[in-house]
């Protein structure tokens, strides 16, 4: 597959909530196989940003191309507290279209719970809910993955697996952008931006 076009193309997007301009003429561009990240302060639009790229907002003014399939993490669950894993995996798998559920249960070893595919959401813990929250996300292998705060809530070593898979994910030309307001560990990243007064700019701090 050519690398010359970019996966992503945002052009000049703009978003108010009334008076609130929160997004000021916000460009990017995000090629395959990358790891990217947004970073800004709370309330500097990062999940707005990331609603707008995932289609589940619509800007006031702008362009945004992407690709058909994207996979989106949103901060907050969309889980229900009465089905189990399993069960959710199969709502997700009929939604998509698989034909099975053999990737979804390679990311539950992946990142490290399969032994908990037959417990409800609700006897699950905030981090082991969000790890759900991801399989759901990347079980159809979208080749563009943006995800609100991916690791809110896990422990250090479900920190250490979410970028174990993020460089693997990267390894076969999938590309994701992470949203985070936690500004440490940003060499991971291979482009790196600052949400500032509603704009991206180029996040000079990054090692690497
Ligand atoms: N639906 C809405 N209606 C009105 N204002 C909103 C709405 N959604 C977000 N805002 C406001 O827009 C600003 C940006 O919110 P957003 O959630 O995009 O920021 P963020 O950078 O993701 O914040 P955080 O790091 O706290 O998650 C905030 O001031 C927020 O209060």
């Amino acid at each position: 597959m050519s690398d010359a076009r970019p996966l992503l193309e945002v052009h000049d997007v703009h978003k108010a909530y009334g008076r609130h301009r929160v997004l000021r003429g916000v460009d990017m561009e995000l090629r395959a196989g990358r790891l990217a990240g947004v970073v800004g302060e709370n309330g500097s639009g990062k999940s707005t940003l990331l609603r707008i790229l995932a289609g589940r907002l619509r800007p006031d003014r702008g362009v945004v191309k992407g690709p058909g399939r994207i996979g989106y993490c949103p901060q907050e669950t969309v889980l229900n507290p009465a089905f189990t894993v399993e069960q959710h995996l199969e709502l997700f798998r009929v939604a998509y279209g698989l034909p099975g559920l053999d990737r979804a249960h390679e990311l539950l070893e992946t990142l490290h719970f399969a032994d908990y595919r037959r417990h409800r959401i609700g006897t699950l813990s905030g981090g082991t809910q969000q790890k759900l929250n991801l399989v759901l996300a990347l079980m159809h292998d979208p080749p563009l993955l943006l995800l609100d705060e991916p690791y809110q809530g896990f422990d250090w070593e479900a920190y250490q697996r979410f970028w174990e898979l993020a460089g693997q994910l990267r390894a076969v030309g999938r590309s994701c952008l992470v949203v985070t307001h936690i500004a440490y560990d940003t060499s991971r990243f291979d482009d790196l931006w600052r949400l500032d007064a509603g704009r991206l700019v180029d996040d000079a701090r990054r090692g690497g």
